[in-house]
Parts: C-alpha cells; structure tokens; sequence
C-alpha cells in the first residue's frame, strides 16, 4: 500500500484518461463508490430500498462521484438528497441525480430543516477531493459537527473534506469518516496521522490507473514485508551473526531509559547486549535480563543517547563511535551531539519536537510538513532518519523516498515506547539490516505487538510480547532463502 501526491495522482489520472471517452474514470469511481455505499446501507440498515441518503457536494469533480453515485441509489429504490454545501455543483452529475428522483437543496436555504435533526442514514462527503484546501467554510465545518452530533455516519468520497491531501494535516475543520472511498491510488493523508483517523475504514477503488513504473512519495510497510524481512535466526546463527549491541543511554539521573532500550534491544532477538551505561540502570538491569554483559568488547552496532539529559561528553563518545564505522542509532539526547555529517548507516531517532531543532525550526512546523520536514533532516545530517510519532516516517539521505511503518494503537504514544524502540532498531543494524531496514521493521515490530496485546501496557512489558509476535510472523514467512525483497539489504 503506497501514498503518492495530487500531483502523482493528476498525472495518473491525465495519462488513464487520455486513452478513454470523456467521463468514464468519473463513471468507474461513481460505480465502485456505490457498490460500497450500497453494501453500508445493507450492513447498518439491512438495505438500500428505503434508506435516506445525503449527499454533500461542492464543486468540483468529487461532487460528481458523489451526484452520480447518489443517482444510481436513487435506482435502486433509496431516497436522495443531494446538499449543494459550496459553488456550482457538477452539472450533469446533478441532473442525472434529478433525473432518478434525488432532490435537491441548499445548505443556506432558509426552508431547510434545522441542522441538529438529521434523519439520514448515510450522508456522502463530495464536498472536496484532491483538489480541496485544508479547513471548512464556516456554515459546511457546522454542517460537519452537526452530522457528527447526530451520529449520522458520513462516507467520505476520495477523502474526508478539511484534511490536507498532500501533508496529512488537518489544520483546521474537517469531517470525520466512518469509511472514505478512494481511487486509483492512495494518497498521503490516508496514510498520515492525524488525518488518517479522519478516514474511518478505507478502500480503494479501481479505476484503471498504471501505477508501474512510477516511484510513490509514501511506501507503507504491511505485516507480509515485517514477516519476509525480519532477520529471524536460523540453524547456522550465532551470538555475532544475530549481532552484538552496545548500548550507552540513560544517565543518573535517567537510569530508566537505559533498562527500557536494553529491554528493546533484548526482546528483538540481539544476539548479544552489552550496557555501557550508568551504574544505576546497569544494577537493574543485572537484576532483570542475566544475559546482558557490562564489559567493554566487541559490538556490531551502538544506541547512544536515550536519557542522557546533560551529558558533557557527549559530543566526544559520538565522534568516536563514528571513527569506529560501525552503525549507530543515535535517540534523544544524543541528538544533540551529532557532529556536522553522518553516513546514511547512522540512524536518528527524533520525535517532532527534536526533529524541529535538529532542523532549528519549531514543532508546529514539523507537524504541518512530516514528509519534508524527515526528508529535510536526513538530507541535513547524512543519516537516516526515523521520524517518531502517530505516523512512524522514515527517510534515507539522498532518495525522494519515505517509508511509513505499520501504525500502532494510540496508547503506544508514552514515556518510554521511542526508548524500547531505540534499542529495537540498534539489534536490527546489529544483525545487518540497512538503517531504514531497521528503523521500519523495529517501527513496525512494536506497533504490531501492541495491537495484538490488550494495551495499555508499559513499554518494557510490551518488548516481553515482541517474541509471541515474532514467532508468529516467522511461521509465516517464506522461504528466506529464495527471497529477495524492499528490506532485505
Ligand atoms: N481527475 C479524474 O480523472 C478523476 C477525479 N475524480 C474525482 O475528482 C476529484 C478532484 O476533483 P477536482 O479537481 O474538481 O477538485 P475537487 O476537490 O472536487 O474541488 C475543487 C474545488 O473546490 C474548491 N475548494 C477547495 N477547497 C476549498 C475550500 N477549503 N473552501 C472553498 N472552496 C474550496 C476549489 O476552489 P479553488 O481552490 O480552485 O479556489 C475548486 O473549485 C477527486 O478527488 C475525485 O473525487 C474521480 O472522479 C476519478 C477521476
Ligand atoms: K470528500
């Protein structure tokens, strides 16, 4: 499941329609868009005969999926409405609507029934599509939360008005969508918090675009890539073929994120883990994992960072851990350390609020753009970056390509989770995944994991469900072998 841009998506649909009549990608939508209505009508209500329908539309093409898709329920026995909410609706989408019996009413019009008691069944958002602006007019965002108040389900047509296509910000009004009915291809908001909650259930739809040949902006990891790609051992696997971690995080004054990202690190399958860290983490964890050793040696990887709080020789440790060549995951305090340039198997893992000042920008930034803004700090430091947060982004330094890990249930956003995932993605580079390898499969690994647990749970105790989780993922995993794919670098 990939994202890709209105621009993408413009050309998509400019070279697919160059080759067909005139309006048949709107017809095709329009048909897919009522199966899927019709089968919602069925589930909430036992059919389309009698059911009340609501279409929203504004003015462009999105209202025409939307004026025609209502037209065919008009046909099949469904009473329709259609609500001109903005501009001129599409007129022969309207007409056709006419024509099988749909009614038609104005937003503004004074004879319309009060706004608090809708009565429908299903309301249809054709308000905005791709060519939408983020936010609602004032009189369509009261129509929003009037509908929402009302608990009338709204199905959104390509994408629930409001929301920002191209970012997945939602900086002002939109509508929430119990399903959005997509075509062609996804595009980024379906993909990107916080809009892709305003989404509901998706589909997509088929309307003959080519998708080959052409690079998405977003490539979303999916449970079948975390199976194929996880480094799972084998019969030849030992301590230094599984990797070795060598971990400094947490600080006197932290000593919790050193256990947690040694948790991470351990539960993920390290072949080995050694804690360089301070004596007060290093006495629990002797307590908790055994099999973690505190002496100096040989590691194949390196996690610095994670509750350093003021470390004064923070700058120095990085630097020569860079001398070394081995690959690192540098989290948190550590960002503040970096040196001006780091290879790309270097990987940071910075929340919004520390990617903003890797980039000497501030969050709110970060948060409107987190595609540039993952793009803009790995193109900045050299390294690849894992953007943490409700949508997990990860970009390699050099490539237009950003990878979204599988998304998790909202309760894993707490103190603690970027720490266990920090110490994820150092075993992952320890036992030789490429840096954006690690960072989605260790993304991904925890978001599973928690969506398979009754949650919430702390973070540490969620790292002790990642072997369930993995011995699962492996039974179904083909042939490693034969199989070479995105992550297997
Ligand atoms: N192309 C194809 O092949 C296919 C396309 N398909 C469908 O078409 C949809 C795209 O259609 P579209 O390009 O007509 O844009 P759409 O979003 O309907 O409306 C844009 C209009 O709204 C206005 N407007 C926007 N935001 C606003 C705001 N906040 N407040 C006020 N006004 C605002 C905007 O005004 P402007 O920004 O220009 O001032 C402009 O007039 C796509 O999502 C899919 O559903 C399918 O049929 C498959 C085949
Ligand atoms: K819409």
């Amino acid at each position: 499941m990939n994202g890709y841009s209105v621009e993408q998506v413009r050309t998509l649909e400019q070279r697919a329609m160059s080759a067909l009549p005139d309006g048949v990608l709107m017809q095709r939508a329009a048909a897919g868009l009522t199966a899927i209505l019709a089968a919602e009508l069925v589930r909430r209500r036992g059919g389309v005969y009698g059911a009340r329908v609501l279409i929203m539309v504004g003015p462009g093409n999105n209202g025409g999926d939307a004026l025609y898709a209502g037209a065919r329920l008009a046909r099949r026995g469904a009473s329709v409405t259609a609500l001109r909410c903005v501009g001129t609706p599409h007129a022969a989408g309207l007409a056709a609507l006419q024509a099988a019996g749909g009614v038609v009413t104005e937003l503004a019009d004074p004879g319309r029934p009060a706004s608090t008691s809708w009565t429908v069944d299903l309301a249809v958002d054709g308000i905005f599509g791709i060519g939408g602006r983020p936010g609602l007019p004032d009189p369509v965002a009261e129509l929003a939360v009037s509908l929402q108040a009302s608990g009338v389900p709204v199905v959104a047509v390509d994408l629930p008005s409001g929301v920002e296509c191209d970012t997945g910000a939602v900086p002002a009004a939109s509508f929430h969508a119990v399903r959005t009915v997509t075509f062609g291809a996804m595009k980024i908001c379906h993909l990107v918090e916080p809009a892709r909650s305003r989404c509901g259930e998706l589909d997509l739809v088929d309307i003959g675009l080519d998708l080959s040949g052409g690079q998405p902006t977003l490539t979303a990891a999916e449970e079948s890539m975390l199976a194929s790609s996880w480094p799972f051992p084998d019969e030849r696997s030992n301590k230094y073929t599984r990797g070795v971690v060598g971990i400094d995080t947490g600080s006197d004054a932290y000593p919790g994120a050193g256990i947690l990202s040694t948790h991470g690190a351990v539960y993920a399958g390290a072949g080995m883990v050694r804690f360089l860290g301070p004596a007060a983490a290093a006495q629990v964890i002797r307590a908790e994992l055994p099999n973690v050793v505190f002496a100096p040696g040989r590691v194949q990887a390196r996690l610095f960072g994670s509750g350093w709080g003021e470390r004064p020789d923070g700058a120095r440790v990085i630097a020569e851990a860079l001398e070394s060549e081995l690959p690192s995951v540098v989290d948190a305090d550590g960002l503040r350390y970096l040196p001006p340039r780091l290879p790309p198997s270097w990987l940071l893992t910075p929340h919004a609020g520390e990617l903003a000042r890797l980039l000497d920008g501030d969050r709110a930034e970060v948060e409107a753009d987190p595609i540039g803004a993952v793009r803009a700090g790995a193109d900045l430091t050299g390294a690849t970056v894992l953007l943490k947060g409700a949508t997990q982004l990860v970009a390699r330094p050099g490539t237009s390509e950003v990878q979204v890990a599988i998304p998790g249930p909202a309760w894993t956003g707490q103190a603690g989770s970027g720490d266990v995932l920090a110490g994820v993605c150092a075993t992952l580079l320890a036992a030789g995944k490429r840096a954006d390898a690690a960072a989605v499969l260790g993304a991904s690994l925890q978001a599973v994991t928690a969506a398979s647990v009754p949650g919430p749970l702390p973070p540490h105790e969620l790292a002790r469900h990642f072997a369930r989780v993995l011995g699962a993922l492996e039974s179904r995993a083909p042939d490693r072998c034969g199989r070479k794919d995105l992550w297997t670098h």
